[in-house]
């Protein structure tokens, strides 16, 4: 397991001040380490997003090349290992390790990272480490600091996590949550949405521990060809491979996205293939009568407006992006322009309360807001900031977005629920809520509509489609659609 778990990042000689861009400001001593720790304090104390924060900050202190690297590696690892790495450090400091200054945590944090799931030499990790720990957090508590380290040096992480991890049987959520590091209720809800019931005996939650395990793993960059403006083929030829379901995707496996030239363009864009998916199933449903209006009510930032604008714009129809924050209604307006026909149009409107005419539309998408559940492996620090309490408070809105999308969609037309979380209360809970209320909607088999992937039918009787990263290498999207009687 700690092979698996180990960073490919192997050296730990590195110049202080390298890397950095012609004209950069100067740096600190090694800046990989400082980036890491700032983003770190960021997300704790102002709740920044790791993945928005760190590429800024390496671009503002012109960090490059192996320090660019090895922040990226820090900063992800401490985040996405927090659970693990909290239970280790707990057993190495005498006192609480929530009584931990906030400023001193992230130290502790890193410095695990790198001792616990990298091939930094321990003696290398605590020194550099301790160091940091003096610029950032004084002499004194860099000593604390030194010694804690120095107890979690003493082991390797498959042996810490036999002293610090609930035994299996005994509790098998407990164990998994420690060895995974997610908290407890997030490993109870997707084991719930994957069908595994935590009390079955020795083999129990299975499969929940390879989607554990995949959360921990850094996700493939995944590109859309907007449908008319460029392909998969251009895609192939700046060095990405065509992806394994979506017609218009290909992986990037290294590199800059914005290294493409389609991408630059905006031709192309970054989007996870589930994503695609659901655009394309609502795309694919059968519609009698006229085909020539689509809704987009959730729209921003514009990932499947794009797509479907594109896909739109082929069969003459048009799209109606709405979204109720004007800067993201902004980048929306960025990822529909000049799709085909020029079909996409963008509108900053709240969906629950809409503009439009009931029974206006011929497709509907509603990509609701949600916990997220479904993206843990992007956003490294989303697992710590989310509760039951966030997905209980989204369920009305959910309700109701899904609700006014259906009176949106004319008889005979379809409307795609979908969440990028596979939790249950915000994917099944909702539509059967909305359900048990109308008599002029009904589900369709979702994944028959994307024959090209195996593993994704669920809930009642298969009737949605829910996609997951240990199946699929997707974000975990859920997918109903729903045809307006
Ligand atoms: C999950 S995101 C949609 C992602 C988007 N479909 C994509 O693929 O890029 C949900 C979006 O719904 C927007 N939103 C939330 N409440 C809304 C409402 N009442 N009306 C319209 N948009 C809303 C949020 O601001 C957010 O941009």
């Amino acid at each position: 397991m700690s092979d698996r778990s180990r960073s490919p990042y192997r050296s730990t000689r590195r110049g202080t001040g390298g890397g950095g861009a012609r004209n950069a400001p100067p740096q600190p001593k090694d800046p990989a380490r400082r980036a890491a720790y700032d983003v770190l304090r960021a997300v704790h104390d102002r709740d920044a997003y790791a993945n928005l924060l760190l590429p800024a900050t390496l671009r503002e202190r012109g960090i490059s090349g192996r320090d660019a690297a090895l922040a990226t590696e820090l900063t992800y690892g401490a985040l996405r290992r927090q659970g693990t790495y909290d239970a280790v450090l707990d057993a190495c400091v005498d006192r609480s390790l929530k009584s931990v200054d906030a400023e001193v945590l992230p130290v502790l944090r890193l410095g695990a990272h790198q001792l616990l799931s990298t091939n930094i030499p321990p003696h290398a990790a605590v020194s550099a480490t301790v160091d940091l720990a003096r610029r950032v957090i004084g002499h004194h508590r860099s000593r604390f600091a030194n010694a804690v380290l120095r107890k979690v040096a003493a082991r390797d992480l498959a042996a810490w996590l036999e002293v610090v991890a609930p035994d299996r049987a005994a509790d098998p959520v407990g164990h998994l949550s420690v060895v995974h590091s997610h908290p407890r209720w997030i490993v109870e809800a997707l084991a719930a949405a994957l069908g595994e019931d935590p009390a079955a005996g020795p083999a129990a939650l299975a499969e929940t521990e390879r989607l554990l395990a995949a959360h921990n793993e850094r996700p493939q960059v995944t590109l859309v060809a907007k449908p008319g403006r460029a392909s998969v083929a251009d895609l192939v030829a700046g060095g990405a491979t065509a992806a394994r379901y979506s017609p218009h995707a290909a992986y990037l496996a290294e590199g800059d996205p914005a290294g493409l030239r389609e991408v630059r363009q905006r031709r192309a864009a970054v989007q996870d293939e589930a994503s695609q998916l659901v655009a394309l199933a609502l795309s694919r449903v059968p519609v009698e009568g006229p085909d020539s209006l689509w809704l987009d009510a959730c729209a921003g930032p514009g990932g499947k407006a794009g797509l479907l604008a594109g896909l739109a714009g082929q069969r003459e129809a048009r799209l109606l992006a709405a979204e109720i924050q004007p800067a993201r209604a902004g980048l929306v307006a960025q990822a529909v322009e000049r799709s085909v026909r020029d079909a996409g149009r963008v509108v900053v409107a709240d969906s629950t309360s809409p503009a439009w005419r009931d029974g206006a539309f011929d497709r509907v998408l509603v990509d609701a807001p949600c916990t997220g559940l479904g993206a843990l492996r992007r956003r490294p620090e989303s697992r710590w900031r989310r509760t039951p309490e966030t997905a209980a408070g989204l369920a009305p809105l959910q309700r109701a977005l899904l609700d006014r999308a259906l009176d949106a969609a004319r008889p005979g037309g379809v409307v795609a629920y979908v969440t990028c979380s596979p939790h249950l209360p915000e994917t099944t809970g909702t539509v059967a809520a909305v359900l048990a209320d109308r008599a002029d909607a009904e589900p369709l088999r979702a994944a028959d509509h994307l024959p090209e992937v195996s593993g994704a039918a669920a809930g009642p009787d298969g009737a949605y489609a829910q996609f997951w990263p240990h199946r699929h290498g997707t974000d975990a999207m859920f997918l109903a659609l729903l045809r307006k009687r």
